[in-house]
């Protein structure tokens, strides 16, 4: 039967990525994704305002909700002080066992910590299986009907702390509505757009950075 997108994205990097080289896989993969398969990485122009992001803030403790290939997880964790780790959720077994490869292939398998299953049921976990308080960084980029409702849960397991930062992938397109709104107009969030496009495209799309007020 014929390859899913994501396998042929892996052979492209496993062909033509530096093993161990965290920035060649990134590379790799934009460069396929631009020509020759559109795929829903966050993509090198998004990329750098996560990045930018990432920096500042500087996490000892990061979420991310939606690995897919794991295209943002190697973003992210190659840019983490040592010592720290990303705890990355995917739902999809397909997607996540690309990603592990992915991961494996950049190295960075001892930075991220990949865990199949739904959002909605490990957040409440959280705390008992990744021995952390509170969540320093969490990036969203699931299925976006999830992002509200899974804001709410890491409020309310008590896993946002007074400066935590949420930065949200395609707010725009394919748009997360109900989650804007709530981010924009709670007193518990300062939120502010970064203007950007869908990867790998001229669409309009953003990222949506909100500090939780506590
Ligand atoms: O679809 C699952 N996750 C990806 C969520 N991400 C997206 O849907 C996503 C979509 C787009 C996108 C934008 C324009 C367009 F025309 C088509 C797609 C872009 C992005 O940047 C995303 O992040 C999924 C499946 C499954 O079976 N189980 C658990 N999760
Ligand atoms: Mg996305």
């Amino acid at each position: 039967t014929r390859s899913t997108r994501p396998q042929r994205l892996l052979k492209a990097v496993q062909k033509k990525a530096i093993k161990g080289d965290p920035q060649s896989v990134i590379s790799t993969i934009d460069y396929f994704c631009r020509h020759s398969e559109w795929a829903m990485n966050v993509g090198d122009e998004k990329g750098a305002i996560l990045d930018s992001v990432v920096c500042e803030v500087s996490p000892s403790t990061a979420l991310e909700l939606g690995t897919y290939c794991g295209y943002s997880a190697v973003r992210i964790a190659r840019l983490l002080p040592p010592g720290t780790k990303l705890i990355t959720l995917e739902f999809n077994p397909d997607y996540a066992a690309v990603a592990r490869q992915i991961i494996e292939y950049s190295g960075l398998q001892d930075k991220i910590c990949l865990v199949e299953g739904a959002s909605g049921d490990l957040i409440p976990k959280m705390q008992e299986l990744f021995g952390i308080k509170t969540l320093d960084f969490v990036f969203l980029d699931h299925w976006k009907d999830r992002y509200l409702p899974d804001i709410k849960l890491l409020e309310e397991c008590q896993l946002l702390r007074k400066g935590s930062i949420l930065l949200a992938d395609n707010v725009i397109c394919p748009g997360t509505p109900d989650y804007l709104e709530y981010v924009r107009n709670s007193p518990r969030y300062e939120s502010k757009y970064f203007k950007s496009h869908l990867e790998y495209t001229k669409v309009e799309d953003g990222l949506e950075k909100s500090v939780f007020l506590g």
